[in-house]
């Protein structure tokens, strides 16, 4: 164990106990907070300072020598947020009119935390199906490219109000790969949608819950459905009485960096998300084996009331981030806009799509910023080059700012390496200035502003008297090996520079002997090196090259993949040993040193919050520049109303060779409504997606597929539209449209984007029509722009009795196809007044289809045999026409004077014209309607 001499600094860091650390090697537990009892809470732990500043609760630390060097108490952490969704760092501040203070750079870490997880045999005795999980971190020297900027490193609490506050949520998540911790508490209904989208945008790796909320036989609705929904998602439960706002409060207080702690203020009293951050910190503390220095955090709470909420269906269906029928294609809204350099600006990307903005001033700043870029090549070209060099900030920042509980060498070459991605970050600080020197529009001007922080400068410095000029990141296991052994300058420690050379003649020596090998059996042997294997011998030739088709038996553990020989020999397997030893040594010092310099460059570090903000943010921009560089996108402006001409399907353009069929659309107060009609395979569901997809675009900034486009906010965007590779039977098809369905019904309001796609098809056509109706009638009830694609062409009538209502349909066109001598439909995609006029177009299109004309065949005749039977059961009678005809008018009648609250004149007013409509449209019921007025 690495016992560096370095001085402890600061403490009160709350810290799980030793005893709790000690427990997690004695085996594997079942439920984390049922077995294991922290003995030392936030607080007790604050109290007792008596030990050494910088040392944590653990017993080690205190015991002197023993202890390791501790982050000062002014550590500060770094980063920007993985699910900052709405304003930047810059933008909020533009905002705020207050100035700048700094900002820039990343870079990638190959040594984040990872948790390893093992299911046990057993579950959690408490509920079937429940896993539990011992869990163990390590560093582990993993390369970059492997961690891919959206795999699930998040971690949730989530606790619910009792008795009177069921339904008041409090939620807390941490991301492993970045330190910030973003709150929310906020009420929710019975379906509690809102939990469900707040997770699924999350993308959890891990949600803790209380254990009360999980008892055998009598869990929570929450529970439940939170179980139901996230089945990948590992669980764990945890005793409620972690879940204790006090300690929160006590957590915020000592781990929030100082330039977000206002949040203190904006969430002492929200007891929920405070006890669900007390119950997280203790679980990340406990599975990381490490503490979160002091001012380490950044700490945010989220209102829902900035973003505008997709729920997650909508998500699905609109293919968002992932395309429903590879999960792997770039074929999503994400894959059209992710021209990202960076794995921050790529998760920046992510959550903006899944949350847009609402707030038009920070649109349209990001609009100026798209434009300016697509306006300034060398602008643009520069950016690019230089933020393609940034590695992952937040993921760096992250492990530097926890401190470790145990001494390991992997904890110290991990600590090494980050301090030189810390340098590489900080030295790309400068070009950045100098490529947005000259910008103008005012978020790149802050952004400008924030790259001039002083503290850039002095940490560069700091770093510059201990490390080498020259050591950076470079790609390669054997590269980042040698950049980390000469890492720190020579002169500095008279061992460490020994221990170096030692390493490098054995590394010599490892090469002189393969070329001696290689000469003594006439072999093409090489030098190879990865970090399982250490150094060992590699060879390509063809077998029949070999002695009898042998490799010497000098040679040991062999492995061959096609012409190309791996293996090695005792002799490089001792000396690979040495090496090793050698390394130790080396990185024993070497992290001696860095842990002093480190110590002293804490107090400044959180300014890298500032700089990974910008980074992420002008990677995204720029993402959005480039794509439009790609097709005609437009500069959108924000309106009453919903305007686009000439708007194409983004992701379509991309799948096509040719490009989309445009289409106009207008949607303003006055008609907000539009009920679209068409054969199948006309354009409808495509032209519904396309429209969200615009609307979610213009929100975040981005320019849009079209040749004018005009939007009005939208505070939630709503989506029913079935999926086609719904492999779920007809009845549980028709539930889920119902669930989807009630759940926009429930959650609509006047500011709402509503898409719904043939709804009622999951049952037979009048329920379906019965469905469809009460379904319009009550969203035309709300200022909602609403636009409803369906088969049923009896819902188009509805226009009669309702103004704000459009019916527009796709056309289509019928030519004769001279070689089957056949009529064929011609689909034109594009969109016009009125409802269709195409009938039985199923059969028509089924007869395009692959179905056997046979089968065709049959299907026409028995659907007019129906259609005649239909028609005789409905001759009714003048006196069933008439009750009819009383009933829709009364009901109508009750149903207006009900929404428009309309004084007794005006009803009459209202009914005369109702009845003139009606007799226009209805003839039959002329002879009815003046008894209606009675
Ligand atoms: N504007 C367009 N330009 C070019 N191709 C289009 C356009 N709109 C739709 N398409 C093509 O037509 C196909 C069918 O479109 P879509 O699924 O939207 O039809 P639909 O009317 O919803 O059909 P159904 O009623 O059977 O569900 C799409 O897969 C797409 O390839």
């Amino acid at each position: 164990m690495l016992r560096p001499e370095i001085p402890p600094t600061s403490p009160s860091v709350p810290a799980v106990s030793p005893s709790s650390v000690e427990a997690r090697s004695q085996g594997p537990r079942y439920n984390f907070g049922l077995q294991e009892t922290p003995q030392r809470c936030p607080s007790a732990q604050a109290a007792s300072s008596s030990s050494p500043p910088g040392t944590s609760g653990a017993a080690g630390d205190r015991s002197g020598s023993s202890s390791l060097p501790r982050h000062p108490p002014s550590a500060r952490p770094a980063q920007d947020s993985y699910f900052t969704n709405k304003r930047s760092y810059a933008e909020n501040t533009l905002a705020s009119h207050f100035t700048l203070g700094t900002s820039s750079s990343s870079a990638r870490d190959s040594n984040y935390p990872q948790i390893l997880k093992t299911p046990l045999s057993a579950g959690n005795p408490q509920r079937p199906g429940y896993k539990s999980w011992t869990l163990q971190m390590e560093y582990s020297a993993t390369s970059s490219s492997a961690v891919s900027a959206h795999s699930p490193s998040v971690i949730v609490a989530v606790v619910e109000g009792r008795g009177l506050a069921r339904g008041e949520i409090g939620m807390a998540s941490i991301d492993l790969k970045s330190p910030q911790i973003i709150l929310s508490q906020f009420a929710d209904n019975t379906t509690y949608a809102k939990v469900i989208t707040k997770l699924k945008i999350l993308s959890p790796l891990e949600i803790i819950m209380s254990n009360t909320a999980c008892v055998v036989g009598n869990s929570t609705k929450l529970f439940t459905l939170i179980t139901e929904n996230f089945k990948n998602v590992n669980f764990t439960t945890i005793q409620r009485k972690y879940f204790n706002e006090t300690k929160g409060l006590e957590y915020i207080e000592q781990l929030c960096i100082t330039e977000f702690s206002t949040v203190l203020m904006e969430v002492q009293s929200k007891y929920y998300c405070l006890a669900a951050v007390a119950a997280l910190l203790k679980y990340v503390e406990f599975i990381q084996n490490s503490v979160y220095a002091p001012k380490s955090l950044k700490i945010c709470f989220q209102g829902s009331e900035q973003t505008a909420m997709i729920d997650s269906s909508s998500t699905q269906n609109l293919e968002l981030i992932i395309n429903n029928q590879d999960s792997r294609s770039s074929h999503t809204l994400f894959g059209v806009l992710n021209y990202t350099k960076t794995p921050g600006g790529s998760r920046r990307l992510r959550s903006n799509i899944l949350e847009p903005l609402i707030d038009v001033e920070t649109i349209n700043m990001r609009l100026d910023c798209v434009q300016e870029l697509l306006q300034d090549e060398e602008l643009f070209f520069g950016l690019q080059s230089v933020l393609a060099r940034f590695l992952d900030t937040e993921q760096l920042l992250s492990v530097l700012v926890q401190i470790p509980k145990q001494d390991t060498i992997t904890a110290a070459e991990s600590k090494i390496t980050n301090l030189i991605y810390l340098k590489h970050t900080l030295e790309l600080v400068d070009p950045l200035k100098i490529t947005l020197k000259n910008c103008n529009t005012p978020l790149l001007r802050a952004y400008y502003g924030s790259l001039e922080d002083k503290r850039f400068v002095i940490i560069l410095d700091k770093i510059k008297t201990v490390i080498n000029d020259d050591a950076r990141y470079m790609k390669g296991c054997l590269n980042m090996r040698t950049q980390k052994c000469y890492a720190v300058r020579s002169n500095i420690n008279e061992f460490l520079d020994i221990a170096r050379r030692t390493y490098t003649e054995i590394v010599d020596d490892i090469a002189g002997m393969i070329s001696q090998l290689a000469e003594k059996y006439s072999l093409p042997l090489r030098t190879s090196f990865s970090s399982a294997r250490g150094f060992f011998i590699q060879m390509t030739t063809d077998c029949t090259a070999l002695p009898n088709d042998q490799l010497p038996s000098e040679f040991i553990k062999i492995s061959k993949v096609k012409n190309s020989y791996s293996f090695t020999s005792a002799d490089l397997i001792k000396m690979n040993e040495r090496c090793q030893e050698s390394l130790r040594e080396i990185y024993h010092m070497t992290y001696m040193i860095v842990c002093k310099l480190l110590s002293e460059i804490y107090e400044h570090i959180h300014c890298l919050h500032k700089l990974s903000d910008t980074v992420s943010m002008l990677d995204m921009l720029l993402s959005f520049a480039h794509a439009c560089t790609l097709s005609d996108y437009v500069r959108p402006e924000f309106t009453d109303t919903l305007a686009i001409k000439h708007g194409w399907h983004p992701i379509l353009e991309k799948i096509s060779v040719e490009k989309p069929v445009a289409n106009n659309t207008y949607i303003t107060e006055g008609s907000n409504f539009f009920i679209i009609t068409g054969p199948n395979m006309s354009g409808k569901s495509t032209y519904l997606k396309q429209i969200a997809l615009c609307q979610i675009m213009a929100q975040i900034g981005s320019y849009v597929p079209a040749e004018y486009a005009s939007f009005r906010i939208a505070e939630q965007i709503f989506t029913r539209i079935s999926t086609d590779d719904d492999i779920e039977t007809n009845s549980s098809t028709f539930m889920k449209e119902m669930k989807e369905i009630a759940y926009i019904l429930h959650n609509a309001n006047d500011k709402s984007l509503i898409l719904i796609d043939e709804l009622g098809r999951g049952t037979n056509t009048e329920e379906g029509i019965g469905i469809c109706y009460a379904v319009c009638e009550y969203l035309l009830s709300l200022k909602a722009f609403t636009l409803f694609a369906t088969h049923f062409l009896e819902l188009c009538h509805i226009d009669v009795l309702y103004p704000n209502v459009e019916n527009v349909h796709f056309e289509v066109q019928h030519v004769k196809n001279t070689s089957r001598n056949k009529e064929a439909i011609l689909y034109t995609y594009k969109l016009s007044k009125g409802l269709t006029e195409e009938k039985n177009y199923g059969l028509k299109a089924a007869e395009v289809s692959s179905l056997p004309p046979s089968i065709v065949l049959d299907a026409k005749e028995i659907t007019s045999q129906i259609t005649r039977q239909i028609l005789q059961s409905q001759r009714s009678t003048p006196e069933m026409e008439r009750q009819r005809a009383v009933y829709h008018l009364a009901t109508r009648l009750v149903q207006t004077a009900r929404n428009s609250q309309l004084d007794p004149d005006s009803l009459r007013t209202y009914l005369s014209n109702l009845k003139k409509k009606y007799e226009a449209d209805f003839p039959r019921a002329k002879q009815v309607s003046g008894n209606t007025e009675e």
